[in-house]
């Protein structure tokens, strides 16, 4: 019999989301290969911050249905950024505040030993294919090239050079660059630009990403046109991480340490900044730092918030300490995968691959009708014009460096 006491237990997982319909089919392929790494009992849901359905909502309110009176809640994600720091923990307590459900936030993946594992899996994959099917490149022949999403949190950004840095030395490539799919610099293109100077045999571009997607294409399309031009050097496309073991034993462990006595930290109990809640019908709700209490946030800051531009002054992002936390995600939730311009063929800008000029187009229209409240995004993310709410994230202070997403411009052109 069992004990009416025993909460029973639901596992939540907030996945990003895609426009792109093979996203959300290999995301939906990883999340149902998780419960059996999880104890035998425990319900599991996984919703979608952005564009696909389910919604995050939705996965919980499958488990309230199911009769789950804890939630163990983790970001589906690879770093701490934007998503994992304000969106999905806002989505997450504006749920419980509503339903009046006990809902726990875990830490994100974050630069761990078996996501290095994974990644360095990923890697040796494609050294094998390559050499199988082009002849034998040594290790120390080859340049390694990590990609990460690029956020324009450095936290974040940093510890994709620190994931690169382990599987680079980890392995022994001979070489070693970082670049990213968005937001900050250097992306794919300059930074291949860049590496095809070094005089190396091989590159070979391992997206650290969890799925396929629209930034996925974008990474091997750059690679592509760089390869191109240098039919003197080899270019090899790793693959990304999915549902690699490594990567699933990570998502459990994330889950299950939260029951433990000495939970980690997350964004959801932030103890540095306060939090606020869009209930219904405009109605908001503050929760200041003090009300948020965890035994983790004492002398010492946790180790996954040292580093963390919320927390304290990170040169560049001294501005940021102590911004209110919030989602501003809603109005893209659950779009699905046929949002208009999710398919590069409608789009006017790009051929083959979105390139980010979509966005670049956006920001200055944005900048320069600032009355505007339509809602005519290309295929790139519309809420970051949305009117209805006002700007509270600082702009990103890179947003015109001339390696980043500024870089698609000359793209473009030459392609002309
Ligand atoms: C294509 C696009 C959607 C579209 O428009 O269709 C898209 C797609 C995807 N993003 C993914 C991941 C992340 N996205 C972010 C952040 C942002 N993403 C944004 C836009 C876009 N993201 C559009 C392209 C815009 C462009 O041209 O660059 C920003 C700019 C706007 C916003 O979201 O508000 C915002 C910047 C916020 C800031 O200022 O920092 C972070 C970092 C973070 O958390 O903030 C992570 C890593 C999370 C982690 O660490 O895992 C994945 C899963 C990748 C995977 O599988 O690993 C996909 C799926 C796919 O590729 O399709
Ligand atoms: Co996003």
């Amino acid at each position: 019999m069992s004990a009416p006491a025993t909460p029973k237990i639901g596992v939540m997982i907030c996945g990003h989301g895609s426009r792109s319909q093979a996203a959300v089919d290999e995301f939906a392929i990883l999340a149902e290969k998780l419960p059996v790494h999880l104890p035998s009992g425990w319900e599991m849901e996984y919703g979608y911050l952005e564009f696909a359905n389910p919604v995050i909502r939705d996965g919980l309110d499958r488990l309230r249905e199911k009769g789950c009176d804890r939630v163990l809640a983790v970001p589906g994600m690879l770093f701490a950024a934007m998503h994992s720091k304000n969106d999905i923990p806002t989505v997450l307590s504006t749920y419980a505040a509503r339903h009046g459900m006990q809902i726990s936030y875990g830490r994100e993946l974050g630069v761990d030993p078996k996501m290095v594992a994974a990644a360095g899996d990923r890697a040796m994959q494609a050294v094998a294919r390559a050499n199988a099917e082009l002849g034998e490149v040594a290790l120390h022949e080859t340049c390694l090239v990590v990609i990460g999403r690029g956020a324009s949190d450095p936290d974040a950004n940093g510890n994709v050079a620190k994931i690169a840095r382990l599987v680079q030395e980890g392995l022994g490539f001979g070489w070693c660059e970082v670049g990213y799919s968005g937001v900050t610099f250097p992306l794919v293109e300059p930074c291949l630009r860049h590496v095809v100077k070094l005089g190396y045999k091989r590159v070979l571009v391992l997206p650290y990403f969890l799925f396929t997607g629209i930034l996925i294409d974008r990474i091997y399309g750059f690679t592509d046109q760089v390869a191109a031009d240098h039919p003197e050097i080899q270019f090899v496309k790793a693959g990304y991480l999915r549902d690699h073991p490594e990567v699933l034993r990570t998502f459990a462990e994330r889950v299950i340490e939260q029951m433990s006595d000495t939970p980690p930290p997350n964004c959801g109990d932030c103890g540095y900044r306060a939090q606020v809640l869009s209930l219904d019908a405009g109605e908001t709700r503050l929760i200041t730092a003090e009300e948020r209490t965890h035994p983790a946030f004492g002398a010492v800051p946790p180790s996954t918030c040292v580093m963390c531009k919320y927390r304290t002054a990170v040169l560049g992002f001294e501005g940021e300490v102590g911004a209110v936390q919030e989602s501003h995600h809603h109005h893209v939730e659950g779009q699905g995968a046929s949002a208009p311009g999710s398919n590069v063929a409608d789009c006017t800008l790009c051929d083959t691959f979105c390139t980010g000029m979509c966005r670049l187009e956006a920001q200055a229209r944005h900048d320069h009708h600032h009355h505007h409240h339509g809602h005519d995004h290309g295929h790139s993310h519309g809420h970051d014009h949305d009117h209805e709410h006002h700007h509270h994230h600082a702009p990103y202070p890179h947003a015109k460096h001339p390696h980043g997403p500024e870089s698609a411009r000359k793209t473009v052109r030459t392609a002309e």
